[in-house]
């Protein structure tokens, strides 16, 4: 999972950490902070957002698939959400990279290279808070999948 800028608050950390490490019960996860572009205050919001979709687009190697998560994309239930991330372990991508934009959200190079887009709601979440629920839902899923007693509909 890539995530630009650092978490600051301690109750989000501890949260996210959590579900981290009950997600490597499962799968081999990579939790990636892009750190915040320097000077990025004196930017315009489309040219911070570039400079932040260069970080992104650094971090991805020919055979990984670009999921963004985005207010805009696709809702899925969580069953549903457990279903598409089989489907993708089973496609042969090298990895998964789940991205959460900054505070502005994604330039459009990130869009283009994206293979999906996720949304979480349509209400609009700080990027720190969408870690916390991110983490949350994939460990959901591989709960669903490995049919354990966590998720109940
Ligand atoms: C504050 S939002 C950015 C909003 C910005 N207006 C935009 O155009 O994307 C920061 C990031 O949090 C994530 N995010 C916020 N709400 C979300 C939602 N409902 N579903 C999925 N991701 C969300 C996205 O990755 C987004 O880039």
């Amino acid at each position: 999972m890539l995530v630009v800028g650092k978490t600051e608050e301690d109750f989000m950390n501890e949260g996210i950490d959590k579900y981290i490490s009950r997600l490597k019960h499962y799968i081999s996860f990579e939790f990636i902070t892009i750190p915040d572009v320097k000077g990025g205050s004196k930017l315009t919001t489309l040219k911070l957002k570039e400079e932040e979709g260069k970080l992104i687009l650094a971090k991805v190697t020919a055979g990984d698939q670009l999921i963004l998560l985005d207010e805009k994309g696709k809702d899925f239930s969580s069953r549903e959400f457990s279903g598409f991330i089989q489907k993708k372990m089973n496609s042969g991508a090298q990895a998964l990279i789940f991205v959460i934009g900054g505070a502005f959200g994604f330039s459009d190079e990130v869009y283009e290279k994206a293979k999906d887009q996720i949304s979480l709601s349509k209400m609009t979440f700080s990027h720190q808070m969408v870690r916390l629920f991110f983490t949350e839902q994939l460990y959901r899923a591989f709960t669903i999948l490995k049919g354990e007693k966590y998720h109940h509909d």
